[in-house]
């Protein structure tokens, strides 16, 4: 498989490696090349990946994944689809977005984490998942701009059935502290409640929306593309830094005022704030999230 690929441009770097352009039998692909280190990333996302019932059209196509020993060296792929828009985080960096197009996005990146979210029972059913590093950077804009969800690595699963929570061992990689809630900066996520994790994806996402309803241009305004916290923390802020703003300052990014008097981006807000509160039983589920994004989308006049 891997021989067949042909590498023609890295299209990102990550802590877990690189992302590169490829050509795979005139395919254009997208291709995760893992440093050795992170065997079990590589391992947990083709794991995860090869669930049953995990294609949907807000996950991220998987095609692959190959491990070859190249001059001694094990190099571990996963090839997906090539979306050339790249990641949410870099979609927003380049593009102002209408009403319609923050609604979109914020929907379609809502149904895919509701995808993991839900377990289905039965026996090609797909146990739930909670993703634990949601961040615009791994969310993907496909072409006809509606969202995926990417970097399984970290996932967790739980089987209804037998009430198991299956956390990758020794995955030292943890989450993006950026987008850490309270209870994960604070230590205190109840590790044995699958709940929590899921509880721990909203919050996360919430931060999500925040950055996407910023380059909503409504009255004529829009705010430039920003990291959440960008106004408190510097550009790779400590696990501390993060647990003294969001913890124990209990800081959330700001609202602008313009916000709130557009009909549809006060419902945005709406569920930023009953997403990224601090008590986790309080948020909403990512259900919830769906169905009010929905309305919204339904409550927006249709562009005469
Ligand atoms: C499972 C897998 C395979 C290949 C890439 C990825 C991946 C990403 C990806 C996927 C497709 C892309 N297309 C274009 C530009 C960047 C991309 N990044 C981002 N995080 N993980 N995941």
């Amino acid at each position: 498989m891997a021989r067949q690929i042909q590498l023609l441009t890295c299209v990102g770097k990550g802590r877990y490696g690189e992302v590169w352009k490829g050509k795979w039998q005139g395919e254009l692909v997208a291709v995760k090349v893992f440093a050795s280190r992170d065997e079990q990333s590589w391992a947990r996302e083709t794991e995860i990946y090869n669930t049953v019932l995990l294609r949907h059209s807000n996950i991220l196509g998987y095609i692959a994944s190959d491990m070859t020993s190249r001059n001694s060296e094990t190099q571990m792929w996963l090839v997906s689809y090539y979306h050339p828009n790249g990641s949410l985080f870099e979609f927003l960096q380049r593009r102002e977005l209408d009403k319609n197009l923050m609604l979109k996005l914020c929907l379609t990146a809502a149904n895919g984490i509701a995808h993991l979210h839900t377990d289905i029972l039965g026996t090609c059913g797909k146990n739930a998942i909670a993703h634990r590093d949601i961040k615009s950077k791994n969310i993907l804009v496909k072409d006809d701009l509606s969202c995926c969800i990417a970097d399984l690595g970290l996932a967790v699963t739980h089987s209804p059935t037998e009430d198991k929570i299956v956390i990758p061992k020794h995955n030292h990689r943890v989450g993006t502290k950026r987008y850490m809630p309270p209870e994960v900066l604070e230590e205190t996520l109840n590790t044995y409640s699958f709940e929590c994790f899921k509880q721990a994806d909203v919050y996360s996402f919430a931060l999500v929306l925040w950055e996407i309803a910023r380059r909503c241009v409504c009255g004529g305004i829009v705010e430039e593309a920003k990291p959440p916290f960008y106004d408190v923390v510097n550009y790779d802020p400590s696990f501390e830094e993060m647990r003294k703003v969001v913890a124990v300052d209990g800081y959330r990014p700001v609202i602008p005022n313009r916000w709130s008097s557009d009909p549809s981006l006060s419902l945005v807000v709406k569920i930023m704030k009953e997403s990224w509160c601090e008590h986790p039983h309080s948020r909403l589920t990512i259900h919830r999230v769906k169905k009010t994004l929905m309305k919204a989308m339904d409550q927006l006049a249709p562009d005469v």
